[in-house]
Formats: structure tokens, C-alpha cells, sequence
């Protein structure tokens, strides 16, 4: 064994690789057997990233388990470990997360964590560059008070994976059914993390899971994670198989963190390196979450490049503004996790800086390359699915929608097979943005929400496909 796995070390090597032992087993007969994870970076990149967004319920401890695993040290159970996340001086003072805030975590080719405990003073930009792979969380905030923020990072931010945050103080309440319900209406694979389990044991959370999932439409059957084994079944098996996973971690006393920091090691990401290979072949699409003026720096946009490469100098339109037009611009300078690179490519997020100043701009615009002859829609027709309505839909129903990082008023002009659609139905629907043109793409997945009354949020529905 010794021999074989010096040979495959040696073998990885010679194409850049790195190999690590997962598992080792001595089987009856004497003869052992050994699972190896053999990573190969593409040349061109320092990692390999994988974005999650966290969810779950107001309290439940999500920034907290954050803290502890992108810091590395434990919570006192009075809110300690969560205090590098917060963005706001308000959210410091309530102890309650408002707006959307971006951690790291990396692992070596060893699947060791690398994050700020790992040595003294190391910044962002070390964790980056000594990282094999990278993980960086979305943490989204848990009140519903901030739904709408929460809904812009599940659908605007194209998370990889979600993970579920559960106190199991109080198990699976409040708002982690309305968020789990919109990780599965857009399709993002999602794994449970029940937390507090120093407080209470989690054997009630856990059996009610069951029903849980099957009432926010999930057809998974929950896997509990009790060793290294489960580990790295679920792992592999994480987008194709029909579990969830389970943790049950408690971020005080540091319990269950080990099985679950070795489940992000080997977490894929989702998609192939050859569909991301296709992507980068393709003519730049950047879409925009978030702008800004930094002093004398220019504009500066946030965003994630879904197709092709955009580098410094590249020359882009930038649209569509309300009229449907597009401004041309030039790409001045471009920053990742903090860190000013030449390069950003299919699948990364980045902070792009131009050259000029754009009057009227708003999340939800994007970047495209100057010579695509981009078109606008104000009308589209897409095919729906009602999740749950107290009604029906019917022409005229005016509700906000959500396609990516676009959020605008949008109204019901026209259903094509019946009068109205119940929960459960699906049909081709016609609907017109009130305000504006809006740039969507074949494929996007469009979410709406109307809170019926003020306080119940009622969650409405999804539309699956967008038809040309
Ligand atoms: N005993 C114990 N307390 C915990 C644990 N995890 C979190 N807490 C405490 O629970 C409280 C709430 O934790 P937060 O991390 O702020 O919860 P959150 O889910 O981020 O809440 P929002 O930001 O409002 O969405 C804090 O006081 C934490 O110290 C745990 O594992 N055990």
C-alpha cells in the first residue's frame, strides 16, 4: 500500500496535482484500501471555489457557526464568534444579520482548514493564495423582516450549495421552511446543519426532518452524518444522490465542526471543469449586484461573471439603462476576495472598476462585451409553477419578481392554457415589468413573492423556464 500510494503521489505530481488520503481500511484477509481525493488545479488558477450560501431561521446560530469556522475559535454562547461578520454597526447592536456578507474558507492539499487562527496575522489574500480549495460563504440574514435580501443572494449570487442552519434549541421554525422552499424552487443542492446541540440534543430537530422536507417540496431523504465515512459517501454523492445531509455541530464546545469542515473539503463544485471550459469560450456575460463610488477610484461593480473572461482593458456595454440602451465602457482594474487580479473568469465573482462614471445605475444591469448586439425584454413568457397561492393567479396579478440579481414590479398580462393558475399548476405565462426593460437569458429561473399581508409572507411561486 505504502508502494501504490507513493506511485499515485508521483503520478499527481507530474500533472500538477495533489493527492490526499481520505479513508484507509484493513479489510479481513490483511489486504488494505485506500480512497485518495487527486485534485489538479487548472494551471490558470490558484484553487478551486465553491460559493454556499447559509440559511435558516432568525437566532438559529448562522453567523455564529461562520464565525467559528472562518475564524477558528470557539463561541461563548452569548453571540462572541459572530462579531467579524456583521457588515453594520446596527446588526452589532441587535446581534441580527441584515445585509449579505462574504467569508473564506480555504484548505490545503492536505484537507487542513486554512482560516485567521491558522497563523498570526495572515490575511485574506494569504488564505487565498496558500488554499488549494476555497470556500466563501454567503451569509444571509434570518429575519423576515430581510427576505428580500435573502431571496437576492439565493437567486442573484448563483450559490453552489446551500446549507441550512437549524437551532436545535428550537428545531426547524420560523423562516428556515420559506428559505429551504426557495433553495429547492431554484434548484441549489442544500445540506442540514443542526447547531446548539450543547444546549439540547438534537433527536427531536432530527426525527421531524422527514416531514419537513417533503412539506417544502424536497423528495431527499435526510442522511445523518455520524462519521468520516458518511463524510465522504455524501460528499461525492452530494449532487447526483437523493440525500441530504445532516450535521448536528454546536459551535460552543466545537462538537460534530471536524466531520462537517472535512465534508466543505470535498464538497465538488457544481459544475464540470468541461462545462466550465464551454462557459469560458463564450462572449462575456458580468451580472451586476452591487455598485459603488470609491473616492477618486471610479465606479466600482460587484457582481459574477457567468460566461466568458474579462480582463483589464476589455472593452464593454453596460445596460440596459431605462430607455433599453447600452453605454459603452472600458474595464480599468478588477479585485477577487479582496486581492487585485488581471483576470476574471466563467463562474467567479469580482469587483470590476471602468473608466467612466454611469449615470442611473442599478443592481440587476450587466456587462456585456461591445460587439454583442444585446436585446432588452419588457414582455417574456415563461413557464410557471404556483408553490402555494391562497387563491389563484389570474391576468392582472402584479407581484415583484426576481431573475438573478433583476428584482422589479412585473404584472400577469396574459395566461395561456386557462383562465387562472392554482398551487400545484403549471402553465405558460405571459408578464410585462412595470417599470423598465430588463436583460434575462434562456434558462434564468424567475422567482416571485407576495406577502398577502404585511406580516404572514405568504411565499407564491416560481417560474421554471424562460421561452424565447
Ligand atoms: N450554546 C450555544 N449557543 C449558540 C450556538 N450557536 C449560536 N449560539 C448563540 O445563539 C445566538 C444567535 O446566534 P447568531 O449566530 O446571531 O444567529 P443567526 O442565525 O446568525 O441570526 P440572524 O443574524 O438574525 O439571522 C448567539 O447568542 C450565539 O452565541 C451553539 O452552538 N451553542
Amino acid at each position: 500500500m505504502t508502494a501504490s500510494l507513493q506511485t499515485l503521489q508521483q503520478m499527481a505530481i507530474k500533472l500538477g496535482a495533489t493527492t490526499t488520503i481520505l479513508r484507509e481500511r484493513v479489510l479481513d484477509n490483511g489486504r488494505s484500501i485506500a480512497e485518495v481525493l487527486v485534485r489538479k488545479i487548472p494551471d490558470d488558477q490558484n484553487n478551486i471555489e465553491i460559493r454556499v450560501a447559509v440559511l435558516g431561521n432568525a437566532d438559529a446560530g448562522k453567523s455564529t457557526l461562520l464565525g467559528v469556522l472562518t475564524q477558528g475559535s470557539l463561541d461563548n454562547g452569548r453571540g462572541r464568534a459572530r462579531l467579524n461578520m456583521f457588515r453594520h454597526l446596527h446588526e452589532i447592536q441587535s446581534g441580527r444579520t441584515s445585509s449579505i456578507s462574504h467569508e473564506i474558507l480555504g484548505f490545503n492539499s492536505q484537507g487542513q482548514p486554512i482560516n485567521y487562527s491558522y497563523s498570526e496575522l495572515i490575511t485574506a489574500e494569504e488564505i487565498c493564495d496558500s488554499s488549494t480549495k476555497l470556500v466563501t460563504f454567503l451569509d444571509l440574514a434570518g429575519h423576515k423582516k430581510y427576505i428580500r435580501t435573502t431571496i437576492r443572494g439565493l437567486s442573484g449570487y448563483s450559490p453552489h450549495h446551500a446549507m441550512l442552519v437549524i437551532s436545535s434549541a428550537a428545531g426547524a421554525v420560523g423562516m428556515a421552511h420559506e428559505h429551504l422552499a426557495i433553495a429547492v424552487a431554484l434548484n441549489v443542492p442544500f445540506f442540514i446543519v443542526i447547531t446548539k446541540i450543547d444546549l439540547v440534543q438534537p433527536a427531536n430537530t432530527l426525527q421531524s426532518l422527514e416531514s419537513f422536507l417533503k412539506q417544502v417540496g424536497s423528495r431527499r431523504v435526510p442522511l445523518v452524518i455520524k462519521n468520516l465515512d458518511d463524510v465522504i459517501t455524501a460528499g461525492a454523492n452530494q449532487l447526483t444522490e437523493n440525500v441530504v445531509p445532516i450535521f448536528c455541530v454546536s459551535s460552543v464546545s466545537g462538537e460534530g465542526l471536524d466531520l462537517l469542515s472535512r465534508f466543505l473539503h470535498v464538497l465538488p463544485p457544481g459544475i464540470s471543469s468541461k462545462e466550465k471550459e464551454r462557459l469560458e469560450q463564450e462572449s462575456p456575460e458580468f451580472h451586476i449586484d452591487e455598485n459603488f463610488k470609491a473616492g477618486d477610484v471610479g465606479q466600482i461593480l460587484g457582481g459574477l461573471l457567468m460566461k466568458g473572461v474579462i480582463t483589464e482593458g476589455t472593452k464593454m456595454q453596460i445596460g440596459p439603462m431605462k430607455n433599453g440602451s447600452f453605454q459603452n465602457v472600458t474595464v480599468k482594474s478588477i479585485h477577487r476576495n479582496r486581492v487585485p487580479c488581471r483576470m476574471v473568469r466563467a463562474g467567479q465573482s469580482a469587483a470590476v472598476c471602468l473608466d467612466s462614471y454611469v449615470p442611473t445605475l442599478r443592481n440587476g444591469m450587466v456587462l456585456l462585451s461591445a460587439e454583442e448586439n444585446a436585446k432588452v425584454v419588457c414582455i417574456s413568457r415563461r413557464m410557471f409553477r404556483v408553490l402555494f397561492h391562497a387563491t389563484a393567479i389570474y391576468p392582472g396579478f402584479q407581484t415583484t419578481v426576481h431573475i438573478g440579481n433583476v428584482r422589479q414590479t412585473a404584472v400577469v398580462v396574459g395566461i395561456c392554457s386557462s383562465r387562472c393558475i392554482h398551487t400545484n399548476e403549471r402553465d405558460s405565462v405571459l408578464f410585462q415589468f412595470k417599470l423598465h426593460p430588463e436583460y434575462v437569458t434562456v434558462g434564468q429561473r424567475l422567482l416571485f413573492r407576495r406577502a398577502l399581508q404585511r406580516e404572514s409572507g405568504d411565499y407564491t411561486g416560481i417560474s421554471l423556464t424562460h421561452m424565447p
